[in-house]
Parts: C-alpha cells; sequence; structure tokens
C-alpha cells in the first residue's frame, strides 16, 4: 500500500483554481491532455477555469474531486516521460449532475462550452439532423416539454437545457465549440441542438439561433487511454498518487474558427491557430491521421498487432497506409509540400515507442468513423475513375473485424453493418455492407472485387 499523499491543491508548488469561466461536457482524456493543456498554457490562463462534467460514466469524476480537479499530464517523447500538473480543472462532476450543469449555463461569467461526447454523442440521423427515432431523443424530449429543467441524459438534450437556463437567466451570448473528430464538427454540434430545442419549444430555437456561436475546431493529440503503468509511474516521478493520470505525445495542434462573442482565453498564445476556414485542416487531419488509424485498427489485430506503433512498424500495413495517404492526398487543398510533410511527421508519431496506443480502442465506432473518414475518399476517387486500393484495404479489414476477426466490435450502431458483414460468403457481405456506408456503394463491381482482393491480402500469411 503506498505512503505517498493524493495529488490535491494544498500539496506546495500546486496552482490555485482559476475562475470558472469555461464548461467542459464529456471530461476525459483527450479534453484533459488538448484544450486544458491550451487553456493552462494561454498567458492569461489564471482567469479561465473551467467546470468539467462527464458525458455519462462518473468514472472521471469520481477520481478528480478528491484531487481538487488536479491531475498529471505525461508527455511521453522519445527523450521519456515529462510530468505536469493542469490545474485549470476548477471542479468537477458527474453528468447526473444536471442541477449544476444548468447553474453553470445560467452563470454570466460563463462564456465558452468545449465538447468532446465522441462521435456517436451528437445522435445523427442519415439527414445529419438530430436522430428523433432514437429512444433517447424521444425520452429526452418529453422529458424537457414537461420540465425545461428535468435531468435529460443526451448530449444534444444536454446542451438545449443548459441553453435554455442561460436563456432564462438573461446571462446572454456563449460560444459552444466541438472539439470531436467530426467534419465541421461546430455545424454538427449546431444542427442536433437546434433540432432538439424545436422540438421542445421553438422560441428557444430562436434563442439559440440569435445568441449562440457554434465554433468548428480541429484536434490533434495521440491520447490514449490511462493504464495502471502509469499511475506507478507518476507516483514514482512525483512522489504523490493520481488515480487518473492522462498519457499524451508531445505533438499537438487546434485550429479554431469562432466568433466567441463573450470573450475566450487567448488560446493562441499558447499556439492555436485562430482561422477564418477551418475546413482545409480539418480534412487533412482527419483524412490521413483518423483515416490511418481506422485503417490500422481493423487490419492491425488481424495480423497480430496490438498497438499502433507494432501496426505502422509492418511493411505490409505501412504499404497500406502509403497507398491510403496518396489517394486522400489527391483532394486535400492545402499545399502539397505542407501535406507531405504532415505525411512524414505522421510516421514519426506514430512509430514513438514510448506511447501505447491499442488499436482496440481506435477501433470502436467504426460505423460512424469510416464514413466521414475513408468513404469521401471512394468516392472522390470513383468519381476521378481511380480504383481506390487502400480505402478498399479499410472497409475489407472492417468487414472482416465485423465478422468476428481482429479486435472485438465495440459499435452501438452498427447493427445493420454487422448483420450485413455476416449475411454469406464475403462476396455477398461486401456490397450489402458498402451499401451501408453510402447507399448504392454496393453496387459498384469493380470497387467490391478490389475490396475482396484486399480482403485475402489482409488474412494471407
Ligand atoms: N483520444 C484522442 O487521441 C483524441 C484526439 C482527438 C480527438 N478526440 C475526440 O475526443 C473524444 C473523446 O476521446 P477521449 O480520449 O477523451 O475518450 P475518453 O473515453 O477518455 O472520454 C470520453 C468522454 O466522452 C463521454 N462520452 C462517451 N460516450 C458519450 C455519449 N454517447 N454522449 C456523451 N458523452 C459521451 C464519456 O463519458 C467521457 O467523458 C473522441 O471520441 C474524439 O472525438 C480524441
Ligand atoms: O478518438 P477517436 O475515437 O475519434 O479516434 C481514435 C483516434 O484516431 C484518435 O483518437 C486520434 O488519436 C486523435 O484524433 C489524434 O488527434
Amino acid at each position: 500500500m503506498s505512503t505517498a499523499p493524493r495529488l490535491n491543491r494544498s500539496l506546495p508548488g500546486m496552482p490555485p483554481a482559476p475562475p470558472v469561466r469555461m464548461i467542459h461536457m464529456g471530461i476525459g482524456n483527450f479534453h484533459r491532455a488538448h484544450q486544458a493543456w491550451y487553456t493552462a498554457h494561454a498567458e492569461d490562463s489564471a482567469d479561465w477555469g473551467y467546470a468539467g462534467f462527464t458525458g455519462n460514466s462518473p468514472k472521471i469524476s469520481d477520481a478528480l474531486a478528491p484531487q481538487d480537479g488536479l491531475y498529471t499530464l505525461v508527455t511521453q517523447g522519445s527523450d521519456g516521460d515529462h510530468p505536469e500538473v493542469i490545474g485549470v480543472i476548477s471542479e468537477v462532476h458527474p453528468a447526473s449532475d444536471h442541477a449544476a450543469l444548468l447553474a453553470k449555463f445560467a452563470d454570466p461569467q460563463v462564456v465558452v462550452v468545449t465538447i468532446t461526447v465522441t462521435e456517436q454523442g451528437y445522435l445523427r440521423g442519415p439527414d445529419g439532423g438530430l436522430d428523433l427515432s432514437q429512444q433517447v431523443v424521444q425520452d429526452d424530449i418529453a422529458a424537457a416539454k414537461a420540465d425545461p429543467r428535468a435531468v435529460v441524459r443526451s448530449a444534444p438534450a444536454r446542451i438545449a437545457a443548459g441553453l435554455a437556463a442561460r436563456r432564462k437567466a438573461g446571462a446572454g451570448a456563449i460560444t459552444i465549440l466541438s472539439c470531436d473528430n467530426l467534419p465541421a464538427n461546430g455545424e454538427v454540434a449546431q444542427r442536433v441542438v437546434s433540432d432538439f430545442a424545436a422540438a421542445v419549444d421553438p422560441a428557444l430555437a430562436e434563442w439559440i439561433a440569435g445568441n449562440v456561436d457554434f465554433a468548428t475546431s480541429m484536434v490533434d493529440r495521440i491520447t490514449p487511454a490511462t493504464t495502471e503503468g502509469l499511475q506507478a509511474r507518476v507516483e514514482e516521478l512525483c512522489g504523490w498518487t493520481d488515480a487518473s493520470p492522462v498519457p499524451t505525445e508531445p505533438f499537438h495542434e487546434w485550429v479554431v474558427q469562432g466568433s466567441f462573442p463573450a470573450g475566450r482565453p487567448k488560446w493562441e498564445t499558447a499556439g492555436a491557430k485562430l482561422v477564418d476556414d477551418v475546413e482545409p485542416y480539418e480534412q487533412r487531419k482527419l483524412w490521413l491521421l483518423n483515416g490511418s488509424h481506422t485503417l490500422m485498427a481493423y487490419a492491425g489485430p488481424i495480423r497480430g498487432h496490438e498497438t499502433v506503433e507494432q501496426a505502422i512498424k509492418d511493411p505490409k500495413v505501412r504499404a497500406w497506409v502509403d497507398t491510403f495517404w496518396a489517394e486522400a492526398s489527391r483532394y486535400l487543398t492545402l499545399p502539397a509540400d505542407e501535406n507531405a510533410d504532415y505525411r512524414q511527421a505522421l510516421v514519426e508519431r506514430f512509430e514513438n515507442p514510448n506511447i501505447r496506443h491499442n488499436l482496440a480502442q481506435i477501433a470502436h465506432d467504426g460505423s460512424t468513423k469510416l464514413v466521414v473518414r475513408t468513404i469521401p475518399t471512394i468516392l472522390n476517387e470513383r468519381a476521378a475513375g481511380n480504383l481506390p486500393r487502400g480505402c478498399a484495404t479499410t472497409v475489407a479489414a472492417w468487414v472482416l473485424h465485423l465478422r468476428g476477426l481482429g479486435a472485438p466490435v465495440a459499435d452501438k450502431l452498427a447493427g445493420p453493418a454487422l448483420e450485413a458483414a455476416n449475411s454469406g460468403g464475403l462476396e455477398v457481405a461486401v456490397p450489402k455492407v458498402l451499401d451501408t456506408l453510402s447507399p448504392g456503394l454496393g453496387q459498384d463491381a469493380e470497387l467490391v472485387a478490389l475490396v475482396l482482393e484486399q480482403a485475402a491480402a489482409i488474412q494471407a500469411d
């Protein structure tokens, strides 16, 4: 049993809690390595504290509340582990503390809400709007109609309930800033929150349209899940126990587009880029980094790999990744030489031997991820008359994954794809799975043949 003290603000040298002027919804590892890090490193960090809320499970709030919101961020580079205490989370709450969430939204001092609720947390339907067919959405609409302060569970409903409380309090304009790996994540957040509000109270939807800035951002920092080994390492390096330290890589990037009518931390002083159009950066990151992660997450485990590092160092996987990158790069709008440098830097980041990024973690929720990471390049390539072998490798590996090979399936929305993938032999399954990703794609005989070829290649040797 350790005799080391638990990390908390009364230990010598710990930072004071800044005043709460921001909310984070979906506090997990990524928020703590990224938005909280940028805030802690901004020149006005002493003025900007976070009230952090988990997205669903109370695991992180249970770990951080006894630590006064403090945690150890361990940057794992080729030169070893660098621990740092991050102090900008001034208070932390479980998602179930709905009253606290409403109180923070109603506070005029609070002017920014960052969110990381995962790609599936937005509950989008096939038309991009809020999926009204989902039970949780229907339950939340009924609850919010009966009482605007009623406890609701989905992210769009919780944000809309917070905004209703803000409108009632006359607390003024606010920015909702999405930090999830989704293209046009600000527009996506705006659409699902506005759809929810319109279903509950059209006047609220109108208030949102006039008072809420939905900002968009490209976020990047490879941040795996915490391990017990990291907890032991922190105790060894720092002399305190931390129930929830965060491992991360040295690289970080944040490109933000928003008007922030009520202010924000000076994130640019910590290296964030504030731009008028985030889309070119988003596309490059989602297609090159996340797209190749997705390829490796399904193909890697079938070839016996557990981590990104192992997969990228397998020459066969590396060749598939290079092929995929060449295909996707044809449709990027940033300068070609910058994209080439970006790919080279990605190889170095993926090969980092000190970061253990499990492929099974990245394999979660493929039905949502392939649609934004792989399908756009397939459609672009087919329209140009090309056969995209790299993209076909991702699809083939995903079909094999859905048929039980490699990492276990963890994807609440994969029902139709799972059924399609297991409906017969691969020749039957592949067109059906392609149709779940993009209706009609399964009719493309040349593409189907290529996916089958790559399925054989993944399973060879
Ligand atoms: N980890 C990374 O390297 C990384 C990098 C860039 C972007 N991101 C984005 O951040 C998200 C979270 O990643 P993480 O590493 O912090 O994961 P995590 O598992 O550490 O935390 C996930 C958080 O999301 C919440 N959540 C999960 N499902 C939800 C749902 N359906 N509705 C509302 N909240 C939900 C959880 O309660 C938790 O608070 C990713 O899905 C991705 O979009 C992560
Ligand atoms: O976080 P997800 O689940 O959207 O995707 C898994 C990884 O591709 C992702 O977390 C990357 O590590 C991250 O996007 C790097 O910035």
